[in-house]
């Protein structure tokens, strides 16, 4: 059985430090405020939403929920960035994926403050993620690193095999672990046979949103696996890898729940104070 990579643990422990520092904040008149939008009613936002709500409580970081309908306008949208973007009290802005259709996304995400972007989607700070200088870190991208710095998993010269192209995890993280010296792979649904490349991975990360997508025929002996997927099947929340079989076969594993998904929250509220405290001269 592969080692377990506990996520849950690791929030917690960087959850305890960050809300020290939130504290001496707020000793020095500063609240950390960030705000965050909602369309719809997507389950996987759901759950995220419930889990920031309770971290920000935790840590000492004021979160302001914006939920709006299935059928909000564009222009509605913009005014509330443009609202929120003007707000001296505002520190960060995200809007929660996926939008409906009628949205214009690249527009909306450029409307946002770059100084304010927790997600690091605006034009001007993913183009500074690629160019090495991180003005704001993606919360998924971020977590996972520093899970696997905590374990003492190495990337340089290690294939990483990444399955998923989103702009909030794939994309991102792909142009992160490139600095740290990786080979990376960027896989999506429409790859030709996956096995191809899975198998040659050293670190495999599933971020595709398809329960049981990687399984054990898939994977390479000793191989690091990143399970970001958080769907609901058969009434409970599973990740995109047969976690009972790809175990026997991985050296480490991150499990779901308790993996990837409390440290993505957790590296969210280290945004937030970042960007509060740059905001701030510090
Ligand atoms: N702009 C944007 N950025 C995102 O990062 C983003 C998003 N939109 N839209 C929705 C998805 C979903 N997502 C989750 C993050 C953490 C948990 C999480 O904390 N899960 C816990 C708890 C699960 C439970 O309650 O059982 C766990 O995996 O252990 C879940 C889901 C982020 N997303």
């Amino acid at each position: 059985m592969a080692q377990l990579l506990d996520g849950k643990h690791l929030a917690d422990l960087r959850a305890t430090k960050l809300k020290q520092k939130v504290t001496h904040l707020k000793s020095e008149g500063i609240q950390p405020l960030f705000c965050v939008i909602n369309i719809g009613n997507d389950p996987s936002s759901k759950i995220y939403l419930k889990t920031k709500k309770r971290r920000a409580k935790e840590i000492g970081i004021k979160q302001k929920l914006f939920q709006l309908s299935s059928s909000v306008t564009q222009k509605e949208l913009l005014s509330l960035i443009n609202c929120l973007n003007e707000e001296e009290k505002v520190n960060g802005i995200m809007i929660q994926l996926p939008v409906p259709g009628q949205i214009d996304l690249n527009e909306a995400l450029a409307a946002i403050d770059p100084e304010k972007d927790v997600d690091c989607l605006t034009p001007a700070n993913v183009g500074r993620l690629w160019r090495g200088d991180h003005f704001v870190e993606p919360a998924t991208a971020h977590g996972i690193l520093t899970l696997l710095d905590y374990y003492h998993i190495e990337l340089k010269g290690k294939n990483v095999v990444i399955i998923g192209r989103s702009s909030i995890v794939g994309k991102p993280l792909a142009a992160m672990m490139l600095e740290r010296d990786a080979t990376v792979s960027i896989l999506h649904l429409k790859t030709k046979k996956l096995s191809e490349y899975t198998k040659r991975a050293d670190v495999l990360v599933a971020a595709a949103g398809q329960p049981n997508l990687v399984t054990a025929d898939m994977v390479k002996k000793g191989a690091v696996i990143i399970d970001v997927g958080i769907n609901r099947f058969n009434g409970k929340i599973v990740g995109d890898v047969d976690y009972a079989h790809v175990t026997n076969v991985a050296s480490y594993i991150t499990p779901v729940p308790g993996g990837v998904g409390p440290l993505t929250v957790e590296s969210l509220m280290e945004q937030v104070v970042q960007l509060t405290r740059r905001k701030h001269g510090k």
